[in-house]
Order: C-alpha cells, then structure tokens, then sequence
C-alpha cells in the first residue's frame, strides 16, 4: 500500500525521490463528519470521496499523482468493522487513482470523525497551471455535468420530494460519493489551460476566485452550463433546483480557460479522454469578477453563490 520510500509505514518518516526536471505539487483537504458527510456514510465511499477531492486538486493544476499522507482522528465509537471497510475502500481508490501512501497519523478525538490527506503530485518544472493566468479574449471551459453531488445531497437530505427514477437516484448518489477527478486531463489542461481550478464550493463562487485570482471578468452563459439527464429531468419539474445546480458545490469538475482558438483541440483532448468539455463562457474586459447570464426569475440573487467554509 506504500510507496517505496514508506519503508511499508515502519520508520519515522518517509523519503521521496523528485525527478530533476519536476516540480511536487502539494495540496491538503480535509472531511470532518456533519460537515463534509453524514455520520452513518459508507466508510469505503468516504475513503473514495477523502482521495478523489484531493486528487481534484491535482488534476486542476495539471499534476500528476504521486504520494499521499493520511491523518485519520477517529472518535472511540468507531468499530474494527469500520476500520477495515475504509482501509478498502482506501485501496480501491488508490488503485483508481494510481497513488500510494506515504505515511501520516492516527488519533483518536472526542470530536467527530475527521479525515485529511496531504497529497503530492508532479509537473514539469514551472507548469502547474494557476488560478491566476486568465486573459481577456480567452474561452472558459468546464468538464462534466454540474449540479449532480449537491442534488445527490438534496436526496440524501430528504430535501426531494418529487417522483424520481431509481437510474437517476443512483447516478446522483454516485456523483455525490464516488467523484471522479478529471485527472485524464491533466496533460491536455497543461498544454492548453491558462487558468484553473476545481469546483468544490459551488460553480458560481470558484468562478468568482478564478475570476478575483486572474484579476479579469468572466462572462458566464449560465444556460450553456452542461447538466446530467439526470439533473435536467428534476429541474423540469422543479426549476428553482437551478439554483442548487449552480451554487451547490461537491462537483470535483475542472473549470479552466484557455484560448479561443484552441476550442476545437481541447474538443478533440476531452473525447480522447473520454471526458466531456463544454464552453460555457469568455473573459472580458472590466472589474474583476463575473457575469452571469442567462439566469431567470429569482435565481438573478444568487448571493456568494456557495458554500463558506466558516
Ligand atoms: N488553514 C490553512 N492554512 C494554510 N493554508 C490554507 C489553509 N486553508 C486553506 N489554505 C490555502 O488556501 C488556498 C485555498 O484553499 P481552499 O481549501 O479554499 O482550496 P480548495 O482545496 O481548492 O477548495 P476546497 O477546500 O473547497 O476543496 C490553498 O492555497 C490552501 O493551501
Ligand atoms: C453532510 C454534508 N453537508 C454538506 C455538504 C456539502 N459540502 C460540504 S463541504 C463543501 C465544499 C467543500 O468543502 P471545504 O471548502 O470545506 O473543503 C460542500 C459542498 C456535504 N457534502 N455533506
Ligand atoms: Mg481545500
Ligand atoms: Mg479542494
Ligand atoms: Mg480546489
């Protein structure tokens, strides 16, 4: 389960080699339960879920994954049962993902249960792709459909009532515990992106840091944003649901500009990777910020448009 340099988690710390022509590329995130996930959530997936925001991460800034640190700081209720489902569920993911561990720590708490990974990718020396490097006259992109883990959420909540098909439920449930981080993209992203991030807060509010970071303007057309089957049928029957999809955050997709000529060649990268990529937008001259058209009714206050960490 370890990488080479872990000495199979047996000594103090762990050594890691960095080709000469690399750069590491470090990122952390954290779930605590009640915040990031429900107290009663399948271990395995919320192993997945702890790997896959991280790796996230390291897909938006162009990064391949190496090696990962775990701390897990776990209340005394958790059970032996529990343990072993994550360390699974952990394997699994790894696998997915093509990463090792590198070490960490254990803790118990008497808070609840949190997970944090330090992940550390590569990329070729000077070539991680920033939040800030959007320039007037690029397109913006974005991978996959948007809105699905905060529906999936929703769902969980109780917060649905309307009739939805069991093909749906389940697609929308995976989407909010089993994310696939876009990281068959990252070489296509290195060569074309001039700016990225994933979108975890919400589409609206990363919008904004892209935005805010790159010190530009973005036009949005809202109605352009991609939607799942899944996703557009609830919003048929209930389209403030709009506003969920654009605000409600968990999507683990890359947004990125990138220069509008080159729409055609970052077509032709997303199919090669089997990853859809929809324009859904430019950057323009003016204030920092964004633009946000095509919203209709009530949605045009959106507010922050999307999750505060505090
Ligand atoms: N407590 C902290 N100490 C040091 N740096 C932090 C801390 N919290 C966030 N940062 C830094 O702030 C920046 C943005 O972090 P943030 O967690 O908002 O990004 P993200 O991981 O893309 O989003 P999310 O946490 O929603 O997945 C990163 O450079 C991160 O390292
Ligand atoms: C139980 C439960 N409540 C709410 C959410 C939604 N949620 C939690 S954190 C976050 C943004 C990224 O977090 P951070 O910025 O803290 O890393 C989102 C969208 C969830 N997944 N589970
Ligand atoms: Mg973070
Ligand atoms: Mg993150
Ligand atoms: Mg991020």
């Amino acid at each position: 389960m370890g990488v080479p340099g872990a000495f199979d988690l047996t000594d103090d710390a762990a050594v890691l080699d960095v080709p000469y022509d690399q750069q590491l590329v470090v990122t952390t995130d954290a779930m605590v339960s009640g915040v990031h996930f429900l107290p009663h959530d399948n271990p395995a997936d919320l192993a997945w879920k702890l790997l896959a925001v991280n790796m996230s991460d390291l897909a938006a800034k162009g990064a391949e994954p190496l090696a990962y640190s775990l701390v897990t700081a776990l209340p005394k209720t958790i059970g032996d049962e529990w343990v072993e489902a994550f360390a699974k569920g952990l394997g699994e993911a790894q696998r997915q993902f093509r990463i090792n561990l590198l070490g960490g720590d254990s803790v118990s708490t008497s808070g609840p249960l949190s997970l944090t990974v330090t992940a550390l990718g590569l990329v070729p020396c000077n070539r991680m792709i920033r939040r800030k490097g959007a320039r007037v006259g690029d397109a913006l992109f974005v991978t996959g459909s948007i809105g699905d883990a905060a529906l999936g959420l929703r769902l969980v909540q109780g917060a649905l009532t309307q009739p939805i098909p069991e093909g749906d439920r389940a697609y929308l449930l995976s989407r909010l515990h089993r994310p696939l981080p876009r990281l068959d993209l990252v070489a296509s992203l290195r060569v074309f992106g001039t700016a990225a991030l994933d979108i975890s807060d919400g589409l609206v509010a990363d919008l904004r840091h892209l935005a805010v970071t790159s010190k530009v303007r973005l036009q949005v057309d809202t109605q352009a944003v991609p939607l799942s089957g899944a996703a557009l049928r609830l919003l048929v029957g209930v389209p403030a649901l709009r506003r969920v999809v654009l605000t409600g955050g968990d999507d683990y997709e890359v947004a990125f500009t990138a220069p509008a000529d080159k729409a055609e060649d970052i077509a032709a990268a997303g199919i090669n990777a089997g990853i859809k990529v929809t324009r859904i937008g430019k950057v323009v001259e003016g204030e920092p910020g964004l633009d946000l058209l095509g919203l209709e009714g009530a949605e045009t206050d959106l507010g922050v448009g999307g999750w505060r960490h505090c």
